[in-house]
This record gives C-alpha cells, sequence and structure tokens, in this order.
C-alpha cells in the first residue's frame, strides 16, 4: 500500500488503543460500494445491540498484502478510531475473525462523496444525468453554506487534534440523510477520481490542485496546507463540485501555484466570502492563513445572516 503517511500523527494524540472488536456474526452484507486498489468496500446491516442495527461501510483489507499493510491497517484503524466529532465520520471498529479477510466498520453515509454531491445538485447535472432525472431545485446558497459551515468544523476539530490530512477535498468528505456532511472516506479516492491526483517523480500520486506552494515545491505538509486545502474545496462547494484549474493540465497547475496564481471568485460566492476566507486560505506564507477556528465563524455568521435575510452584500 502507498503508505497514507497522513496516518502518521503529529501529536501524542487522544488514540486510547482500545479499539472495539465487531464480532463477524453481527455484520449482514448487503452489496459491493465500491473497489479500491487494495480492497472493497461494501454495505452492510451492524446489529450493534439486541434490538439495534446501523447500515455500515465496511473496509475490507485484500488477504494477500505485504506484512507492512497489515501494520498501516491496524496503524489506520488506530489513529480513525480516535476521532469523535459529529463532522468526522464514525468508525465503530474492526472484524478480524472473518473469513481472514482483515476489515474496518466505518459510518454508513448514503449520499455518497461530497463532490459527486454537488455535482449531481447543480448546473452540471443536466450534463451529467440523462434529460428526464434532471435535479429540479439545485442546492441553495444557503445549502452550499451549510455544506462549509460543517466542513470547517471536521476541519476546525481535525486542527485542533493537531491531525494533518494532506488530502482535504470534497471527495474526501460524505454526505448524509438530511444534508450531513463529514470529512472522511474509503481509501479509493486515487481509484475513482485519478485525475485529481499526479505522479511527481518517484513520488506517491499527488492532489496538486488542492496544494499550496510549499507542499508543491518541498513536500511540506501542514495544518498550514491543510487550511489551503479547504479553500479549495470551499471553491469547489461554490462551483458545484467543478474541478479546480479545469482548463490546465496538471503540469500546468504545478507552474500557476508556484507563480502564486489563485482560483477565481465563483459567481455564486459572495465576494465578502471570497475575500475574507478563500483568499485568506490561500496566502503565500503558511503562517499567514486564516484559522480554520475563524473561518468557521465567518461562514456560520453569514449562513444565519442568510436564514434572517440580514444579508448586507
Ligand atoms: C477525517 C479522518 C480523520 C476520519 C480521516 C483521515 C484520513 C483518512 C485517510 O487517509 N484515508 C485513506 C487514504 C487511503 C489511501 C489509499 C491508497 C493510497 C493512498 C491513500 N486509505 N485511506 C483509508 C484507510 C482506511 C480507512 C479509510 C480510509 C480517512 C479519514
Amino acid at each position: 500500500i502507498e503508505n497514507p503517511a497522513y496516518f502518521v500523527r503529529t501529536s501524542t494524540g487522544s488514540s486510547n488503543g482500545q479499539i472495539r472488536h465487531i464480532p463477524r456474526h453481527l455484520l449482514v452484507f448487503q452489496r459491493e460500494l465500491g473497489e479500491g486498489a487494495f480492497g472493497r468496500i461494501y454495505l452492510a446491516k451492524y446489529f450493534d445491540s439486541q434490538e439495534t442495527s446501523r447500515m455500515v461501510a465496511i473496509k475490507t483489507l485484500k488477504e494477500r498484502v505485504k506484512q507492512d499493510t497489515v501494520v498501516d491497517f491496524e496503524r489506520e484503524a488506530e489513529i480513525l478510531a480516535s476521532f469523535q466529532h459529529e463532522n468526522i465520520v464514525e468508525f465503530y471498529g474492526v472484524c478480524l475473525d472473518g473469513d481472514k479477510e482483515r476489515m474496518m466498520v466505518l459510518e454508513y453515509m448514503e449520499e455518497g462523496d461530497l463532490n459527486n454531491y454537488l455535482r449531481a445538485h447543480g448546473p452540471d447535472a443536466s450534463i451529467l444525468l440523462p434529460r428526464d432525472s434532471v435535479v429540479a431545485n439545485y442546492l441553495s446558497l444557503n445549502d452550499l453554506f451549510h455544506i462549509a459551515v460543517q466542513v470547517a468544523n471536521g476541519m476546525q476539530y481535525l486542527a485542533s487534534q493537531h491531525f494533518v490530512h494532506r488530502d482535504i477535498a470534497a471527495r474526501n468528505c460524505l454526505v448524509g440523510d438530511n444534508l450531513t456532511v463529514k470529512i472522511g472516506d474509503f481509501g479509493m479516492s486515487r481509484d475513482v477520481y485519478s485525475t485529481d491526483y499526479y505522479q511527481i517523480g518517484e513520488q506517491a500520486l499527488l492532489p496538486v490542485r488542492w496544494m499550496p506552494p510549499e507542499s508543491v515545491v518541498y513536500r511540506r505538509f501542514t495544518v498550514e496546507s491543510d487550511i489551503w486545502s479547504f479553500g479549495v474545496l470551499l471553491w469547489e462547494i461554490f462551483t458545484y463540485g467543478k474541478q479546480p484549474w479545469y482548463a490546465l493540465t496538471n503540469h500546468e497547475v504545478i507552474t500557476q501555484v508556484k507563480e502564486a496564481r489563485l482560483l477565481e471568485r465563483p459567481p455564486v460566492c459572495p465576494l465578502t466570502i471570497y475575500k475574507t476566507v478563500m483568499l485568506a486560505c490561500w496566502k503565500r506564507n503558511p503562517q499567514d492563513r486564516i484559522p480554520m477556528k475563524a473561518s468557521h465563524q465567518i461562514l456560520s455568521h453569514y449562513l444565519n445572516q442568510l436564514k434572517n435575510g440580514t444579508v448586507v452584500e
């Protein structure tokens, strides 16, 4: 497995080490959700108590994988289990007594990943979907802000845990019922969204369109580089899921990022939000980037103004 180095915790972290072991007989598989390079993802029903059950996503690790992949698996599970937040995908535990395949049991978010959701509920939907199934109602501006506020809340939590994600993007957020949005993924982005990644030399596949200059040039990933990526994720939200720099090749993007060219304001994005949040996430000097707490406050305040009709601009 290309070691998802961003699982390396930059701090001691609160990983309490106690990971719940879920017996195989409490899981009833329903269907396959997707397939990654290192295993498949399934939808299943988890009988988590005598009288209740819940739908879960099960990420399996292929049996014949190298030993260090297994170590990664255990380490990943430990780290995922250490996060508890309403905007972070919940990790229920692992199941190791199955037919030898290792499994992670995660929260199931029925609307899938945020990028796909934005595209299916925006102007591009008519291109993507057959004519008759065009979504009548695009996501409203309130909806877009509701999504942005939830992602910012999750990001603020990760920053408070000194966790460096290294691949913040709409494809790595999930959507549940009544527009619940959480940060989290099943490790399939490089398979499903391969054009979002670029191989620089011998390096791993990197999401260059979401990366700041210091990450592209020096491969330095920090909480501040995650803030830059959050700004790009906001751009994805307000463009209903367009690919950043869609007119450029990955190589051209690298040149642009080095020359500090910035993404333009999406038409539906209020000017004040573009200036006080997006551009503030894209400061060249990492230390000058707006902290996630401040972004969350600005976005929440604007959403409240939208709701009670007191929006100034
Ligand atoms: C937001 C939280 C903390 C919940 C989080 C943080 C990081 C990841 C993550 O890093 N995902 C991730 C990438 C790859 C990955 C696969 C192949 C190549 C390169 C990277 N695997 N996973 C993966 C592994 C096990 C369970 C689920 C996701 C997820 C959530």
